[in-house]
């Protein structure tokens, strides 16, 4: 694995305190703006300006596990003629080996992704340190049905096509060196093609679904105060205790605060849902592009 996964941190030297992060998916679109949503939470949690080492919330990106190509598939690319929507643009298995060591309170050092060079930057690696909730966004972290099964909660950031298009247009051209003639051309070859077959129809995995992505505060609200009462769950009642990894709904709370916590989060979500701020499984296909 191209990972430093052997370390583990002094306080998580003993397996019983080692603690299992709560792992949330933010799945969407290109542009959906799924990296501000997770922006958002974290500043909201205080923890956008903290050290990285003593975050309690982290955020990892998809990018950082685009599969090295070969020097055919590098020609390609530079031309933008090469598929970086396609789940077979990633590297499955890595993805998966490093969630796993996430969740075992491992620390993990990513590659940073380079846009310019459509390559990962090996030379400039993020280190991970366990956190207690862990973001994991991309456009197809929800495809791959064994890192799917690996979230304790799925979001989809659900933002109309055309606002999408409106917003990656000037992002890839002053952020990502390209221009436009390229953007549009990889827009309609790949990028909307390969949207409507492998990431749209992930939707109906999430369990929040988040309209308009991060202009939805409240959706945003909703999500942050449910982080917050599984932190404060979680410093009152530490260690793992509190988790069921079960891979079914997720994740199980023990203790009443914790049912009472989940209470709330579902009436907040029914009311969420009347006044259509945010979209739950069943209410999927209300949403358009
Ligand atoms: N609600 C919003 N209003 C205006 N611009 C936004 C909004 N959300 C995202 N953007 C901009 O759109 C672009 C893509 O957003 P980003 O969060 O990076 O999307 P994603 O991570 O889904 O690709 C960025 O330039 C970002 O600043
Ligand atoms: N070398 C690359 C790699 C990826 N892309 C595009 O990035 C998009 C995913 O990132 P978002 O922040 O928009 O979610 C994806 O649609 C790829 O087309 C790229 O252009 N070049």
């Amino acid at each position: 694995m191209d990972v430093d996964n052997t370390l583990l941190l002094p306080n998580c030297e003993h397996k019983t305190d080692i603690k299992t992060p709560f792992l949330i998916g933010v799945a969407g679109g290109t542009a959906s703006g799924k990296s501000t949503v997770c922006k958002k939470i974290m500043e909201q949690l205080g923890q956008a300006d903290m050290d990285q080492a003593q975050r309690q919330v982290v955020t990892i990106g998809q990018d950082s596990f685009y599969r090295e190509l070969t020097t055919a598939e590098k020609a390609k690319a530079q031309k933008g003629l090469f598929n970086f929507d396609h789940p077979d643009a990633f590297n499955e298995n890595l993805m998966y080996d490093t969630l796993q060591e996430v969740l075992k309170g491992r620390i993990v050092k990513v590659p940073c992704y380079d846009y310019r060079s459509n390559s990962l930057d090996h030379e400039n690696k993020l280190t991970i340190y366990p956190a207690d909730v862990v973001l994991f966004e991309g456009i197809l972290v929800f495809y791959f049905p064994k890192i799917r099964d690996l979230f304790h909660m799925k979001l989809f950031v659900d933002t109309d096509s055309d606002t999408r298009l409106a917003r990656r247009v000037p992002r890839d051209i002053n952020e990502r060196g390209r221009d436009l003639d390229a953007v549009l051309t990889q827009y309609m070859t790949f990028v909307k093609p390969a949207f409507e077959e492998f990431c749209s129809p992930t939707k109906k995995f999430a369990d929040v679904i988040i309209p308009r992505g991060a202009d939805n505060t409240v959706a945003i609200d909703l999500i942050v105060q449910h982080i917050r009462d599984f932190l404060n769950n979680r410093s009152r009642y530490g260690s793992t205790t509190n988790i069921n990894h079960d891979n079914t709904n997720g994740i199980g709370f023990r203790d009443p605060d914790s049912f009472m916590a989940i209470r709330r989060y579902s009436s907040l979500c029914n009311e969420l849902t009347n006044k259509e701020n945010a979209f739950f499984g069943k209410h999927q296909n209300r949403t358009q592009h």
